[in-house]
């Protein structure tokens, strides 16, 4: 038997944003495909590299993508609609970023080509299982035909080879490819198996051909629930592509969660070897050393590649070596537990943060070290000195003062057992809220932010760099605000934002005022395309020192009588957003940091906030992966929005707002939450998921997004007048507001000007109607 260490894949955007550069510079043209290419190129050698210097024997390539992986799937294997404009062979890059992005009509923009001429809106965009990246949904139809565009893989093991690096070429699995795609008619995804599995098994023995000896086949749909027929599948899939190329070890890749009642499944597959998260899936290992087969080698994901504390490589030791004494001849392989795509790259660019803190952390460099040493541990017999100094480290962290505070260990002792509620039901807030703020019917607002121009993330940079002083920022961002609410004013919303200029991410911005939470400068971590975050690092109990918004809020109120919420970013979504420590149940860090949310609720209220809003864009999108996982987090999600929301009075009006909206099966929970308002996404699903809100009599008011903020392009009064329309037949003339999808920080102000006037128009449009048919019913 041997013991080896590989990774699964290596973050793709670059130690300082490189390819998030490039990318945009192309697409703005500033310059050319060649340059684009060659930062790409460049990107991924220094990360082989950088993968073989640091010893790991199992490197990864086809890890990289100009956008996303899902995505490259569907290129390569001919899944392009027929908007795109695609007529078969290698697909264009220009193709390809528009099925990414959109393609604008004016046949420029984003793609040269004349059969781009009415545009094409991009695909659905949603999120990867439960992690903050976000994949393009593949579409695909009844009669869809697949076809080998370019064996992408192989380029990328090739390009690896010229360098003298072997690598083990990754591929999303073709089950896990479907389960993610939809379909366009009434057919199912998982039917075009068969179809395929052709392309499938042609990759797979071109890479043979090529000296490809191992190939990480990625099926992380093997940690969810799945139809018989989903299950039905894995077998059929994997017997064609074993027969495929027999001198080729496929390695099945699973992730993000325990197998459960997948194993079966998985085990009886015709692969070399299989890899499972053991962060999150511990409880199975002794299940899955018993029950394999005996030729089987088990790759054992058990560095974290969700979260980025270093590890106790004393305790994990010990775990491998109780693996290898009882797997007698069969291969062990070390690893992390998941591709290292979603933490950042390298602590040691990160000088600011205190020596202490550093050394409790470890991003994707440091993981391979990890993942190394604990190779060199079992192959070499390294002296262990280096595990006891891992297992001293963490021991230190567990418990250094920084982490512990008394106070809010206090608070939430108080805090149990006391269900968190309003004063009165909705039923007798609303009338009250409705006297105070006379507002008209079917009232305008928007979701918050507003345009983040390039003037003004320059701005806040050169403040950052010290080249622009506290005085000159703040007084730019009161001219940005002043501005956002003179517009406002000027095209009549009747529920105004200050448009978080002052913030970096509605996440971020609230992290780096609470005690408890470190951040960093340049831990990016991709969220789409060349969209990142940096999430914030909580390592300690959580508290708010002092006020967060309320600056901001009184000097945006100050300048208008019409009210402006106050805007908070609500527990669920910082903590489904942050890292978060290991030493503590989630839950209990969520309610930490749903006190710090109530007290800045309490301090708004208090300085006159007649309206606040707590966003909770990620409460959906947490959902646990397994359905059985659900109760739980739901209970103690809503419990933390209450905390957050409930010491306030009956006049005070609790608005929240959720992007993701898919609540068919979570509509209990969203009715348990009793904002006064929700605001959702649903432009896209023509207000056919309001149905949960209908079916349940859900009594609350409603802002169903009429823009979809997503795309660039401005709405006209009709199309938005009809989607309020569809609302209306849902829902009650006294329930429904009119607002976006979501907030406008990625929009640019000519497209947001245009859109929100057409807005304010559509909604005038029809109370124009509503009185007047009021004034036909009266005169009758
Ligand atoms: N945390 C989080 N997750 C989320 C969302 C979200 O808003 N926040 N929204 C959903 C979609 N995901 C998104 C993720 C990122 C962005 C986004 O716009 N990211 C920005 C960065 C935002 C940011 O942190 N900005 C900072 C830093 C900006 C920056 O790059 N500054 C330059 C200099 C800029 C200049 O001089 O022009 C630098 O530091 O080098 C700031 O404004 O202060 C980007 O990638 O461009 C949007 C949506 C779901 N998940
Ligand atoms: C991703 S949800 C965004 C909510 C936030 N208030 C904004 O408007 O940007
Ligand atoms: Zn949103």
């Amino acid at each position: 038997m041997t013991i080896k260490t590989a990774n699964l894949g290596f973050p793709r955007i670059g130690r300082h944003r490189e390819l998030k550069f490039a990318l945009e510079s192309y697409w703005a043209g500033k310059t050319d495909r060649a340059a684009l290419l060659e930062t790409a190129r460049t990107l991924r050698a220094d990360h082989w590299r950088l993968q073989r210097e640091k010893g790991i024997d199992i490197i990864p390539s086809n890890d990289f993508s100009f956008y996303d992986h899902v995505l490259d799937t569907a290129v390569m294997v001919g899944a392009v609609p027929p908007v795109y404009g695609w007529r078969g062979g290698p697909v264009d890059l220009d193709v390809y970023f528009a099925m990414a992005r959109g393609s604008s009509g004016n046949g420029h923009a984003d793609c040269g080509h004349a059969h781009h001429a009415a545009g094409a809106a991009a695909l659905e965009m949603t999120k990867w299982f439960d992690t903050n990246y976000h994949y393009m949904v593949p579409e695909l139809k009844a009669d869809q035909r697949f076809e080998l565009t370019s064996n992408r893989p192989l380029e990328a093991f090739l390009e690896a080879k010229t360098l003298g690096i072997h690598t083990r070429p990754v591929i999303l699995g073709p089950v896990t490819f479907l389960t993610l795609s939809k379909a366009l008619d009434d057919s199912a995804p998982i039917d075009l198996l068969e179809r395929l599995l052709p392309v499938y098994v042609r990759i797979l023995s071109e890479l043979a051909d090529a000296g490809v000896d191992s190939v990480q086949v990625d099926e992380p749909a093997l940690v969810l629930d799945l139809s018989d027929k989903e299950r039905q599948a894995f077998a059929l899939a994997y017997k064609a592509l074993a027969k495929a190329a027999p001198n080729l070890k496929l390695v099945l890749a699973t992730y993000f969660g325990p197998l459960g009642d997948n194993l079966d499944i998985a085990l009886q597959l015709p692969v070399a070897g299989l890899h499972f998260d053991l962060v999150r899936g511990g409880s199975t290992l002794e299940d899955i050393v018993r029950r394999a087969p005996a030729h089987l080698a088990l790759s054992l994901g058990i560095i974290d590649g969700r979260n980025i504390w270093r590890s106790d490589l004393q305790a994990i030791a010990s775990r491998i070596a109780a693996v290898v004494a009882l797997r007698g001849e069969a291969d062990v392989v070390i690893a992390p537990s998941c591709s290292l795509l979603h933490v950042p790259i390298d602590i040691e660019l990160e000088t600011a943060l205190d020596d202490e803190l550093r050394c409790w952390l470890a991003f994707a460099t440091q993981k391979l070290d990890e993942i190394a040493l604990l190779g060199r541990h079992f192959t070499a017999g390294d002296d262990a000195s280096s595990l006891t100094a891992s297992q001293q480290t963490m021991h230190a962290r567990l418990t250094s003062v920084r982490v512990h505070d008394p106070l809010v260990q206090g608070r939430l002792h108080e805090l149990r057992g006391i269900e968190q509620r309003r004063q009165s039901p909705f039923s007798a807030r609303q009338p009250i809220q409705h006297r105070r703020f006379k507002l008209p019917a079917l009232p305008t607002t928007t979701i918050g932010s507003f345009p983040q121009t390039a003037e003004v993330r320059k701005a806040r940079s050169m403040h950052d760099k010290g080249e622009l002083s506290y005085v000159d920022y703040e007084a730019f961002l009161e001219k940005e605000t002043a501005a956002a609410i003179r517009w406002q004013e000027e095209i009549g919303l009747d529920v105004l934002v200050h448009g978080e200029f002052e913030r970096n991410d509605m996440v971020q911005y609230f992290g780096e005022q609470l005690s408890g939470f470190a951040f960093t400068k340049l831990g990016w971590v991709q969220s789409y395309g060349s969209r990142c975050v940096r999430p914030p690092i909580i390592y300690g109990d959580v508290a708010r020192p002092n006020p967060m918004t309320v600056r901001w809020w009184k000097y945006a109120q100050s300048m208008t009588d019409r009210p402006l919420k106050g805007m908070l970013t609500g527990p669920v979504t910082i903590l489904n957003w942050s890292f978060v420590r290991d030493d503590l149940p989630r839950e209990t860090v969520c309610r930490q940091i749903a006190l710090a949310i109530r007290d800045e609720v309490h301090d708004l209220e208090e300085a006159g906030a007649a309206m606040i809003q707590i966003d909770e864009a990620a409460l959906r999108e947490g959902l646990p992966l397994r359905r059985a996982d659900w109760a739980h987090y739901l209970a103690w999600a809503v419990e933390c929005f209450r905390i957050s929301s409930s010491d306030v009075s009956d006049e005070t009006q609790i608005h929240t707002h959720m992007c993701y909206s898919q609540f068919n099966d979570i509509m209990e929970a969203i009715a348990a939450m009793d904002a006064d308002v929700i605001s959702i996404e649903t432009s896209r699903s023509r207000m056919e998921l309001l149905d949960a809100f209908v079916e349940r009599d859900y009594p609350n008011e409603i802002g169903p997004g009429v823009y979809d903020i997503h795309s660039p392009r401005i709405p006209s009064i009709e199309e938005m007048g009809t989607l309020l329309s569809l609302a209306r037949e849902r829902l009650t003339d006294g329930q429904l507001w009119v607002n976006p999808d979501c907030g406008l920080k990625t929009r640019k102000w000519d497209e947001v000007k245009p859109a929100l006037a057409n807005m304010v128009a559509a909604a005038a449009k029809l109370r124009l109607e509503l009185a007047r048919n009021g004034q036909r019913t009266a005169s009758v």
